[in-house]
């Protein structure tokens, strides 16, 4: 596994810099956190590292085949269960590995609702479980703890840090706090000058 080396990326919308020539490395296997104001481009970023969105120039290497990603949306299978939307990114994962993450992330007695049924931060939690349990090398998370209480937000932390050992992992946050929890490195984006 090799790092994650972005050089030189910019990327505009109709006319507008989002990225003007960012750089940045994301050491293979540890963790990274990714901070700055609302709008300096960092999902666009993510997008641009998932190979979601072209970038207008600049280069991306390291990037690993096998990744998952935690969407700032949940983007989960509503009619399905939480297991279900477990086992669909692990077809061959037993129930008993399935059953383990969830109670991981607290959610052991919701484990055969229909997700829709669940709250907010119920569901969050179901994103987050099922980007853990089929994530390869790299493990992407858009603003993770969004809605989880503080007890939650740290119970899962935890989490991550004990099951993503060993992978690459980048988080964006916009939480001083998140970035104590998950330890790592921690970048800092700045929004192109006008
Ligand atoms: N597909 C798109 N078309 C046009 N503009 C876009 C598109 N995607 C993003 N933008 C614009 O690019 C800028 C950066 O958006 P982006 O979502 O990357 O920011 P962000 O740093 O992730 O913000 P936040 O912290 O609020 O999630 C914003 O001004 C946004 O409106």
């Amino acid at each position: 596994m090799e790092d994650i080396v972005v050089q030189g990326l910019c990327k505009s919308f109709d006319g507008t810099a989002v990225l003007q020539n960012f750089s940045a490395r994301f050491a293979a296997g540890r963790t990274t956190c990714l901070m700055g104001r609302s709008g300096c481009g960092k999902t666009t970023l993510l997008n641009i590292l998932m190979g979601l969105l072209p970038a207008d120039s600049g280069t991306v290497t390291g990037v690993p085949a096998r990744l998952a990603a935690v969407f700032q949306e949940d983007r989960l299978l509503e009619s399905f269960s939480a297991a279900s939307n477990l086992a669909f990114v692990r077809p061959r994962a037993s129930a008993a590995l399935i059953g383990e993450h969830l109670a991981e992330v607290g959610l052991a007695d919701a484990a055969r609702q229909p997700v829709r049924e669940l709250s907010g931060g119920m569901r969050r939690r179901v994103a987050i479980a099922r980007a853990v349990l089929a994530a390869g090398e790299l493990l992407i998370l858009d603003e993770p703890f969004k809605g989880l209480d503080e007890t939650t937000r740290r119970a899962v932390a935890d989490y991550l840090r004990r099951y993503t050992d060993g992978a690459t992992v980048i988080l964006v946050t916009h939480d001083e706090d998140e970035v104590a929890l998950m330890g790592g490195a921690l970048i800092r984006m700045e929004a192109p000058s006008a």
